[in-house]
């Protein structure tokens, strides 16, 4: 535990690869490992991913693994571990608090099977026509930008505000993209990513329905121009959440 605490405080990433001394097994001295950290208000590090996949690790799984209180994916698949795994491991992974792969069989990447997790919670309708859309945004009264899909106007639904995007047809950004960003927000679900409320896939009309985001564009609040210009460790902490999510 010690050593891999070390090695990931030398690197000063909260990204990458880092060789990890794995200890207690002679046979497998070092291992590459990707993870995702961040720190705590006290500079400690929260380790939120950790993937230890396809390193030819053998021995029992150590057990501070399932002590890591933020770790919330834990890639274990193509190694030779001694089976049980570790009690609390199975607990957190049952009760969903941690996703834990451990079988080469089970396939896909993380972000597949978190996605493939929220499925299971998630069947809604988010699908509106152009009618809904327009009654949505008081017939596009209120414009409140312009993006790489189009236009974006403000609206509500069931009394909660949201922003409407509409697909131009000179948009940089085509229908591909545009069933791209949909499939992956209806699935997707995360505390720092805005989430989708709804669309619409008519043959003339193409919309994205976010929940809306108050006090406008963060980009404004980042750069230096800005009257209220955010500290330092407040636009790193920013860009850390952003990653995260
Ligand atoms: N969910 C939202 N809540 C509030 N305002 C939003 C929201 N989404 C977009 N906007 C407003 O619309 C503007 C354009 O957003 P949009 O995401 O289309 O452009 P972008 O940031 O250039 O991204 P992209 O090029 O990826 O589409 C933003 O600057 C913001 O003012």
């Amino acid at each position: 535990m010690l050593k891999l605490a070390a090695a990931i405080w030398s690197t000063k990433s909260t990204y990458g690869l880092i060789k990890l001394n794995w200890q207690g097994d002679p046979c497998v001295p070092q291992a590459w490992v990707g993870l995702n950290c961040n720190y705590n208000a006290h500079g400690a590090v929260k380790i939120i991913s950790l993937d230890l996949s396809y390193n030819k690790l053998t021995g029992n799984v150590p057990d501070f693994l399932a002590r890591l209180d933020n770790l919330r994916i834990l890639n274990l698949t193509g190694n030779k571990f001694t089976r049980p795994l570790p009690a609390e491991l199975l607990r957190k992974s049952k009760k969903g608090s941690l996703w834990l792969s451990i079988e080469e069989s089970s396939g896909g990447s993380c972000l597949e099977a978190l996605i493939k997790r929220e499925e299971d919670f998630t069947p809604r309708k988010q699908q509106f026509t152009f009618s809904e859309v327009v009654a949505v945004t008081n017939n596009f009264q209120n414009e409140i930008g312009s993006g790489g899909f189009g236009k974006v106007y403000q609206g509500s639904v069931e009394n909660k505000q949201v922003a409407v995007k509409m697909l131009s047809k000179s948009s940089s950004q085509g229908y591909k993209e545009f069933q791209a960003e949909v499939k992956l927000l209806l699935k997707l679900h995360h505390k720092n990513i805005t989430s989708l409320v709804g669309y619409c896939d008519d043959s003339n009309h193409k919309a994205i329905i976010y929940e809306f985001m108050d006090n406008g564009n963060l980009k404004k609040h980042l750069f230096d121009g800005s009257p209220n210009v955010l500290s330092w460790e407040r636009r790193l902490q920013i860009g850390c959440d952003a990653a995260e999510g």
